[in-house]
């Protein structure tokens, strides 16, 4: 659907500034129908990387194959109509405040040639998807975030796009919008069938809305996968950084306060196991006990649904001196659970 075949990108010199080599061996797949969240910090290239998609740069090396297109090699009228199967939504919403919320829905229709029976039948329909019905006439300084947000959402879709991108779309609205907003992308996923590429530098947006990441530090691919393996198994530091922020490596401060790097005479190992699936922190806490003979104690959990999967950590305590604390990491590392010891309480 979307494919990137060995794409660099390198900006040119300009006035004494040196060249930008902002994308570099770019090769991966984004499937048909899936939700792919791109995520980096500011400057790895995540903007480069959409502007290729929708063709509006054109790679330095290397294919952009949308659609079974190579988008990279069209120009003119035939771009502007390869143009029209890709949908964009904006930060900052980027609505013309002179037209009414059916108005800005309708550009992209007018622009196509469509008819104006046709357009005012689509924007109706397309006003009622985004749950905006009753703001037809309303201008874009009469809307809230989330609404002018949904206008966008609406305009994107207008001429059927087989793909969506969204570069930052949430980052300017508040929490509960932001939920709002990427429940609304996933129903379209789900009904429409559209390919979504989101954008961002926010974990918690990958989480709650993606299947697939692809993780951008300075220009590379760094690690990608399904969510729920990466939110599990990170292995690359800027991957690891990115999830601190969300799943809150954190421990409960009543907990944190009481830890100390060296054994403590008759008191436990803390060792934290991340787990995944509905269940198998139960399951894995009970074997450990039973076939090491431990009398472990759960000090702290934390459980999540990521990418529709269980995953989390838990913070067990390990009885029984050094000896008992080395055999429950083998014993985890076998049971292929990564684990690691956070120190000692009394
Ligand atoms: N038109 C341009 N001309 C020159 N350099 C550019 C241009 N666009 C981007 N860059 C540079 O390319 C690199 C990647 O930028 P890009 O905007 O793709 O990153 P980003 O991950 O989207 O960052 P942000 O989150 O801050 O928008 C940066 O070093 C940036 O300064």
């Amino acid at each position: 659907m979307v494919r990137f075949e060995n794409i660099s990108k390198t900006y040119p010199a300009y006035r004494g500034k040196a060249g930008v080599n902002a994308l570099q061996d770019i090769d991966f797949a984004i499937a048909r129908g899936s939700i792919t969240g791109v995520i980096g910090r500011s400057g790895a290239g995540k903007s480069s990387l959409v502007r290729l998609i929708n063709g509006l740069e054109k790679p330095t090396l290397g294919r952009v194959i949308v659609d079974g297109r190579d988008i990279s090699a069209l120009a003119g009228r035939e771009l502007r109509l390869a143009q029209r199967s890709i949908g964009m939504i904006f930060q900052h919403f980027n609505l013309l405040s002179s037209r009414t919320a059916a108005d800005n829905i309708a550009l992209p229709l007018e622009i196509a040639g469509w008819t104006k029976a046709d357009i005012k039948a689509r924007v109706a329909e397309l006003l009622a998807l985004v749950g905006i019905a009753d703001k037809h006439d309303r201008y874009p300084s009469e809307l809230s975030g989330g609404q002018k947000q949904r206008v966008g959402i609406a305009r994107a879709l207008a001429t059927r796009p087989s793909v969506l991108l969204s570069d930052e779309a949430t980052s300017a609205l508040d929490p509960q919008t932001t939920r709002a907003i990427l429940d609304l992308l996933a129903s379209i996923n789900r009904e429409l069938g559209v390919t979504i590429v989101l954008i961002t530098h926010e974990m918690s947006v990958v989480r709650q809305l993606a299947k697939e990441v692809v993780v951008l530090d300075a220009g590379r691919v760094v690690e990608s996968g399904h969510v729920a393996d990466i939110f599990t198994h990170p292995r690359h530091p800027i991957t690891q950084s990115f999830l601190a922020e969300v799943i809150g490596d954190s421990l409960p401060v009543s907990l944190a306060s009481r830890i100390v790097p060296e054994p403590v005479g008759g008191g436990q190992a803390v060792i934290r196991v991340q787990v995944r699936g509905a269940g198998a922190g139960d399951t894995l806490v009970a074997r450990l006990a039973r076939e090491l003979g431990l009398d472990v104690s759960l000090l702290s959990a934390r459980i999540d649904e990521i990418g529709g999967q269980h995953v989390g950590s838990l913070v067990l305590g390990i009885p029984g001196g050094e000896g008992a604390a080395t055999r429950t990491l083998a014993w985890l590392s076998q049971h292929q659970s990564p684990a690691e010891r956070l120190g000692h309480v009394a």
